[in-house]
């Protein structure tokens, strides 16, 4: 797994590798070896333009220039001011040596200038805004920035492309968008999602120092990106002395009359995922129609109102079904009332492994008043409990403003929240998003997203019957639960590619990925089992 670091912290190891003794010149001479280095790996990169910003991410940029000079490039280096005029005195001394070493510099170009040089560019390096960028991107970075992303050159950019957060993923209106990023000392999260996810191409990063792996390490990361390799413990059991039921069971517990699809669509991706016998259990009003869409799957009416969400009477037949299970999902297209909060309440009560999702999760918000960290009792329970909020669940659960939890940064603080006010070891928050994050108190892992083509309704209920099937199958095994609740996650992002390469990738619906999710969970894990393919080759 790789270390993701907050902006505070990787300051916070810059610090630390101080005191060890490595300083800041020496880092920002190290970056820009780093940077030149992926750029001579690129092959033949004669002519490299760098453009460079006033801070130390633009001093970095003068070390590469300098470097890539003495590789024998042609490298002109796009700077606002004079070397002698630059601010801070690291990147100007860096500057100033670059010159002395013969590497070209343009002072403030105009934008025609700067289109003609770069039409000459192979390699052009990102070197003009770094982690100390903020608000909008101002002149003439914008101008620059458009003419980069215009061009035909290579970009590599240098910590972090230009405009970007690498806190929050989010970008500004001008953005480069990279061929590659060579990011320093560590991941930040903003690189792995939202805008990021576009504009950073292939990450490098480049650790600088021998001790950054320690230092890292130390400033506990906010998460960890895993491998392939990292799932092993992870994979579902492929024994043949199983039976249907020992092959793990899963209740459903979801629809109203308004919305019966979301638990059919839940229970067949449970049998999918490979769960022997799933069990659907809805409002009486849905029952018959989500009985025509499941052949297999039986499905069991509830008592429900006037409306055909369930009442508070279905808590005992609920309970009984779930005391069977090997594991129970509740949530999907419930909607919310006093009757499906009190079915959601008896469930948790339980010590069946439970998932949690959608309606549940708006039912816990109720429940606790949108403020679950404060009600840490209400899902403190022996058994696995997992709870898979996309960012608008996960804002009303801890009570933060519709809109409150808008990066990955804020998923992995509200689920922070959650988890350390349970502090018990049975509790996953899957945080979804354009990255997802599952959090336990133990640690965040976060699982390489999926395309786009999951954006689509009803694809967080593919999601959730997935992972009840899961924990259905892994219920007797010790397995690090944020791990085996980012395998689920792993198999419903490669579903949505297979979908998405099946279908289009604007056409994928849901039912598309449930199709996939068999053949999907193959893949990965073959890729888990045989990362270099089955005969090693
Ligand atoms: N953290 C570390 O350990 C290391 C950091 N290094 C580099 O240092 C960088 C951070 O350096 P700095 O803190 O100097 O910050 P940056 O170089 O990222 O940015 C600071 C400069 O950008 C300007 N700026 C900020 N917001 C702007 C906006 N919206 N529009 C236009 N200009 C804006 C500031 O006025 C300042 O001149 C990293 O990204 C990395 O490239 C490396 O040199 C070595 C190691
Ligand atoms: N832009 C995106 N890129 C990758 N995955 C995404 C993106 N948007 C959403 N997802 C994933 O799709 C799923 C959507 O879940 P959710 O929002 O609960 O959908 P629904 O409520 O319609 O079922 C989550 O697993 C989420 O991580
Ligand atoms: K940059």
């Amino acid at each position: 797994m790789q270390p993701v670091l907050n902006i505070d912290d990787v300051k916070r190891v810059e610090v630390a590798l101080t005191r060890e003794g490595v300083s800041v010149s020496e880092l920002m001479h190290r970056a820009g070896l780093a940077a030149a280095q992926e750029v001579l790996e690129l092959g033949e990169m004669d002519n490299v333009v760098v453009l460079a910003g006033m801070g130390n991410n633009g001093g970095d940029g003068w070390v590469a220039a300098e470097a890539l000079r003495a590789q024998g490039a042609n490298v002109t280096v796009v700077s606002p001011v004079e070397p002698d005029a630059l601010p801070g005195d690291l990147p100007r001394q860096v500057a100033q040596s670059a010159v002395r070493a013969g590497a070209s510099v343009l002072v403030g170009p105009s934008r025609d200038e700067l289109d003609d040089l770069l039409a000459t560019a192979d390699v052009a390096l990102d070197c003009m805004l770094g982690t100390g960028f903020h608000g909008e991107v101002r002149a003439p970075f914008d101008i620059w920035i458009e003419c980069l992303n215009a061009s035909t050159a290579r970009v590599v950019s240098v910590d972090v492309p230009s405009g970007l957060s690498a806190q929050t993923g989010l970008a500004a209106e001008a953005c480069v968008v990279a061929d590659m990023t060579v990011t320093m000392l560590a991941l930040k999260p903003g690189l792995l999602t939202d805008d990021g996810r576009d504009v950073c191409g292939a990450i490098v990063v480049a650790p600088l120092a021998e001790q950054t792996d320690r230092l890292v390490v130390d400033e506990d990361p906010v998460a960890w990106r895993t491998d392939l390799a990292d799932y092993l413990e992870a994979l579902l059991p492929r024994t043949s002395a199983v039976d249907k039921f020992s092959r793990g069971s899963v209740l459903v517990v979801g629809g109203s009359r308004r919305y019966p699809g979301a638990a059919i669509m839940a229970a067949l991706a449970a049998a999918r995922m490979g769960a022997g016998y799933v069990t659907l259990a809805t409002p009486a009003s849905a029952a018959a129609v989500a009985q025509a869409h499941l052949l297999e799957i039986p499905v069991v009416p509830l008592p429900e109102d006037a409306d055909g969400t369930l009442t508070a009477d279905a808590r005992d037949v609920v309970c009984k079904l779930a005391e069977r299970s090997s594991a129970v999902l509740v949530g999907p297209g419930l909607r919310v009332s006093g009757g499906t909060c009190a079915v959601v309440s008896a469930l948790l009560g339980m010590d069946v492994p439970l998932v949690v999702d959608a309606d549940g999760l708006n039912c816990l918000a109720r429940l606790t008043n949108g403020a679950l960290p404060q009600y840490p009792e209400i899902i403190r329970r022996s058994a696995p409990l997992v709870i898979t909020p996309h960012r608008g669940e996960l804002a009303r659960l801890v009570g933060r403003p519709a809109g409150g939890v808008s990066s990955l940064s804020d998923q992995l603080d509200a689920a922070r929240d959650i988890v350390w006010a349970d502090g018990g070891s049975e509790l996953v928050v899957v945080g979804k998003g354009t990255a997802t994050c599952c959090v336990s108190v133990e640690r965040a892992v976060l699982p390489k997203p999926g395309p786009a083509a999951l954006a689509t309704a009803g694809s967080g209920d593919v999601l959730a019957g997935m992972m009840a099937s899961a924990i259905a199958q892994r219920s007797e095994a010790d397995v690090d639960p944020a791990l085996l609740a980012a395998y689920v996650c792993e198999v419903h992002a490669y579903a949505g590619t297979l979908a998405a390469e099946r279908r289009g990738s604007r056409a994928v619906m849901a039912s598309d990925i449930i199709d996939v999710v068999g053949v999907a969970s193959d893949a990965v894990d073959a890729h888990v089992a045989y990362p270099d393919g089955p005969a090693g080759e």
